[in-house]
């Protein structure tokens, strides 16, 4: 290990934190950090170069330099006994509640999230390792405010564990090193697998990830050379650590098969995380004219044609190199207070997960504990008596880089509704994040980051091309401005306008809307900004 630096933290005060926040764990992250803290800020710069020529030359194709690795023949290691069977997988983020309703699910993994659906709090940050500490353990409980009691009901039968580290564009602020906040994807994996790996491992599980928001196969390499280090030096076996990478940014879809290339001794699958992806597609090319322009964020599904290239292309890669391909989230959540909304939640995901059995998935993701049975029932009726589809080669797929551009043959209209969801889903979210819930149910809608992005960017990019609407109005910084005024006044009939004025979050919320969604200046996440505003708020 090379020597520890002066790693200082400096957060709130965060109930059991001391027994995280360990001097070792912590010079194990410092650790990570020195040795490859420069490395992701290289990587950054590289993201930031490969946008630039995008928006000079909207094009993208498969990697001339890497033509060798697609062409090879080769596979990545076997999944580990724990992750053959991913037939449903349960997200949610990391706080106690929810983690122990996870584990109570039925389900086969729970993706425990630091990333997308967590607000990160320091709170959230240290609550979420301490919470994942337990849930290893099997000793998680819990007591409401209302005094119900959460427990789980079988400790040796709980889905296996695989948290999701903040992506590689995020620091974390209250740990600093030399004066310099520290990569918070070094610090969430850092701290799990050191108190973590070695007790998974004694259970017959591992250290197993699932990796957010890579752009390229040498972002990949990055996590690589983090896992290979961070088994040698606690002394865990090379390949323990088991990675599932999220395809979910356009340039990472061309880059699949140098993905688990990079990670082939860590590699456990692909996920087809398609809101992320819809994010990066209006992202990367948000001032490429009216063939970039995508229809209102509804109308864009799975069958859209650059969707199922997509889809398609994930799992044809995985099976070809022995990879689990694991579908995606159906945004759709049950109600049950609502038998008409829960109808059309169950109905809307029995259509989604049907779709990527058949296309070749071995399992896909669920928001909510009550769609637990019905994703496993509808991949239990594909899979038979297996436990997963890696013998199905999707030898017929075939898919040029145009058919994962064909952003203009997605159908659907553009629309003033469509306009009006994104402002008033965007600001209703935003004041979610604000509020440290990084998930939250809109109009029977599950939202978190990767769909408050879509909305934000959406906005943006109809904006700056002056889209047309299917109402006649051409949508400008003018016409924004005034549906956020009206659907900001609409929020004070839902939610209640004496809640929203004695809560000045709101107020910062629609600020914060404003500003990534009009600012000339493209803001790359919109989290980093609203990160800067919850700094600002625990200062205060
Ligand atoms: C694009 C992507 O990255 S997708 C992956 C990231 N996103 C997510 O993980 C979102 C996961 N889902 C959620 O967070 C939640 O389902 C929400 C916020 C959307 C809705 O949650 P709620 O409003 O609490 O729903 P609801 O009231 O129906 O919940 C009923 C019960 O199920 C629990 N529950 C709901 N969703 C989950 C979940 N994903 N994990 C664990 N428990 C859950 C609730 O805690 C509640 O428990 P309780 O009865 O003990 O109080
Ligand atoms: O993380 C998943 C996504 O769809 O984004
Ligand atoms: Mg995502």
């Amino acid at each position: 290990m090379s020597a520890p630096g002066p790693l200082t933290v400096d957060g709130p005060a965060v109930d059991r934190s001391e027994q995280v926040l360990t001097q070792e764990a912590l010079e194990f992250v410092a650790d990570l950090q020195r040795r490859f803290g420069a490395r992701r800020d290289e990587l950054l710069q590289a993201r930031r170069t490969r946008r630039e020529a995008l928006s000079r030359e909207p094009v993208l194709d498969f990697l001339p330099e890497t033509a060798e690795v697609r062409a090879g023949d080769w596979t990545v290691a076997p999944p580990p006994p724990a992750l053959t069977d991913r037939r449903v997988e349960i997200t949610g983020p990391t706080d106690r509640k929810m983690a122990i309703n996870a584990l109570n699910s039925g389900a086969r993994v729970w993706l425990a999230d630091l990333e997308d659906a967590n607000t990160p709090h320091w709170a959230n940050v240290v609550g979420g390792q301490v919470n994942l500490y337990d849930a290893v353990r099997g000793t998680i409980a819990f007591t409401s405010s209302q005094g119900k009691k959460y427990a789980l009901r079988d400790a040796s039968a709980t889905p296996v564990i695989v948290p999701r580290p903040r992506g590689w564009h995020f620091d974390e602020a209250h740990v600093t090193l030399d004066g310099n906040p520290v990569v918070a994807a070094l610090f969430d994996f850092g701290l799990y697998f050191f108190h973590n790996a070695a007790e998974l491992v004694s259970q017959g599980r591992g250290p197993y990830f699932y990796l957010p928001k890579m752009e390229s196969h040498l972002e990949a390499r990055l996590w690589d050379d983090v896992f290979t280090h961070a088994e040698r030096t606690l002394g865990i076996e090379h390949g323990t650590i088991r990675a599932t990478v999220l395809i979910e940014t356009i340039t990472a879809a061309f880059e699949m098969d140098e993905i688990l290339y990079e990670l082939r001794d860590h590699a456990a699958g692909l996920n087809a995380g398609r809101w992320d992806y819809l994010f990066s597609i209006i992202k990367n090319f948000r001032d490429a004219g009216p063939d970039f322009t995508l229809p209102d964020r509804n109308a864009v599904t799975m069958a859209a044609p650059m969707m199922k290239a997509y889809s398609e292309l994930l799992v044809k890669t995985c099976h070809r190199r022995g990879a689990m391909a694991i579908g995606g989230m159906a945004a759709f959540i049950p109600s049950r207070r609502d038998a008409e909304a829960n109808e059309r939640a169950f109905a809307k995901v029995r259509e989604d997960k049907t779709r990527e059995a058949r296309a070749g998935f071995d399992g896909s993701w669920v928001a909510h504990p009550d769609l637990v049975p019905i994703c496993a029932e509808i991949f239990g009726e594909t899979l038979g008596d297996a436990d997963n589809q890696l013998s199905r080669q999707r030898d017929d797929v075939e898919v040029t880089a145009a058919d994962l551009l064909a952003v203009s043959q997605t159908p659907g209209a553009r629309t003033l509704e469509g306009l009006r969801e994104n402002v008033t889903i965007g600001i209703q979210y935003v004041h979610a994040w604000l509020s440290g819930n990084g998930a939250a149910g809109i109009n029977n809608l599950m939202e978190d980051a990767a769909t408050a992005e879509i909305s934000r960017s959406q906005v943006w990019q109809w904006m700056t091309n002056g889209v047309v609407l299917e109402s006649g109005e051409t949508v400008t910084r003018e016409l924004v401005e005034r549906v956020v005024e009206e659907q900001f006044a609409a929020l004070g009939a839902t939610v209640g306008s004496d809640v929203v004025e004695a809560d000045p979050l709101w107020d910062r919320a629609r600020e914060l809307f404003v500003t990534t969604a009009v600012a000339q200046d493209f803001p790359d996440f919109l989290t980093l900004p609203a990160y800067e505003e919850v700094l600002r708020l625990e200062r205060a």
